[in-house]
């Protein structure tokens, strides 16, 4: 693998459920709680259109190797703060004291490509222009974040077509994992709702993130899919990866997320435990001040068993899968 094809899956120990517990228990169960180790750490990023504050966010870090939801009723703020600190929205306070640093580095003034280039990188909605384009060519499009200068320099140098290759082989990699290899040369607009969140999901990977960030990754998707991507994020976290993610269904959030934090009108209200923070008053305020009728999920599914259950059935079929290539010489 060339150098900017690293493999990022490292041991963080935290595949582990007891592990995770043990971390997070020591976290601050307040709004803004500071993480021992956060890989994301956003300060004073405040977002106005016209007169209306979509997002005051004072302060919040995302801890490194967990999978962290940002829940909180319709229109809370949490894709404009998802674009915010991914570069393709600025704040009303851009050098105005916002900050936000990823992995140590400032990301403030950084364009989006940069952004993804330093390991940051958000799933995309299919829009039109992306449907009418090959699954393969989606694929193609999300390692140019990845390359970014240097493909442009390996193009010059004449080495294009190997790192061609290359991306062309990592991406059936992914298409294969994701069980989306046969549809290849499909228009991605053919897709089902849930094969396309899993083209959105492999196609960010392609850029080997450090953390992915996916905004509603279960909507629109069916229930049998639904455990499959559930076990693709776990197990991305489970090889090394953060995960951030948006998410209205109440039974995902508790099923998946090892921390959750809560916006509500622009603000951070609440951050704990996916079992706890259901039940803080200001988090039961919001959903209630926003619709009455949110389920704020069940309790009865939450066990380790089950979602090691997921996470397990996922891993046995990438087993299952590699072995088959393996014997097709695929690999
Ligand atoms: N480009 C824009 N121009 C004007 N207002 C906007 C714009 N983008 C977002 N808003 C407003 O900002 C607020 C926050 O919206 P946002 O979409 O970030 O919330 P959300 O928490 O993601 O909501 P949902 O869960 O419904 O997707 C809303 O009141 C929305 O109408």
């Amino acid at each position: 693998m060339s150098e900017q094809m690293a493999d990022p899956k490292v041991d963080t120990g935290l595949a582990d459920p007891a592990a995770r517990r043990a971390l997070t228990s020591g976290f601050d169960a307040v709004p803004g709680a500071g993480k021992p180790d956060p890989i994301l750490v956003v300060d004073n990023i405040v977002r106005q259109f016209g007169g209306m504050t979509a997002v005051d966010v004072q302060h919040l870090e995302v801890q490194r190797g967990l999978i962290t939801a940002l829940i909180g009723p319709n229109g809370a703020g949490k894709t404009t703060f998802f674009n915010l600190i991914t570069g393709f929205d600025k704040p009303t306070t851009a050098g105005k004291g916002a900050h936000w640093a990823f992995d140590g580095r400032t990301l403030d003034k950084t364009s989006a490509s940069s952004v993804a280039q330093a390991g940051m990188v958000r799933t995309f909605q299919l829009t039109k222009a992306l449907s009418a384009m090959t699954v393969i060519d989606n694929m193609m499009l999300g390692a140019q974040n990845q390359a970014g200068e240097n493909l442009l320099k390996s193009m010059f140098r004449g080495t294009w077509a190997k790192q061609e290759k290359e991306i062309e082989a990592k991406a059936d990699e992914l298409l294969a994992r994701f069980k989306l290899f046969e549809k290849k040369h499909d228009y991605a607009g053919s897709l089902s709702g849930g094969q396309r969140k899993l083209l959105e999901m492999a196609r960010a990977l392609m850029s080997d993130p450090k953390m992915i960030m996916l905004d509603e990754p279960m909507a629109g998707v069916n229930p049998a899919l639904t455990q499959s991507l559930l076990g693709h994020i776990q197990n991305l976290r489970d090889e090394g990866m953060t995960v951030l993610f948006v998410e209205h269904d109440m039974h995902v959030v508790r099923h998946i997320s090892d921390w959750v934090a809560v916006m509500a009108e622009g603000r951070l209200v609440a951050e704990g435990a996916a079992d706890t923070v259901m039940s803080d008053p200001a988090v039961i305020d919001a959903y209630l001040g926003a619709h009455h009728d949110t389920d704020l999920g069940d309790d009865a599914l939450l066990t380790d068993a089950a979602l090691e259950g997921m996470a397990d059935e996922v891993a046995a079929e990438d087993a299952e899968r590699e072995a088959e290539e393996e014997a097709e010489g695929l690999r």
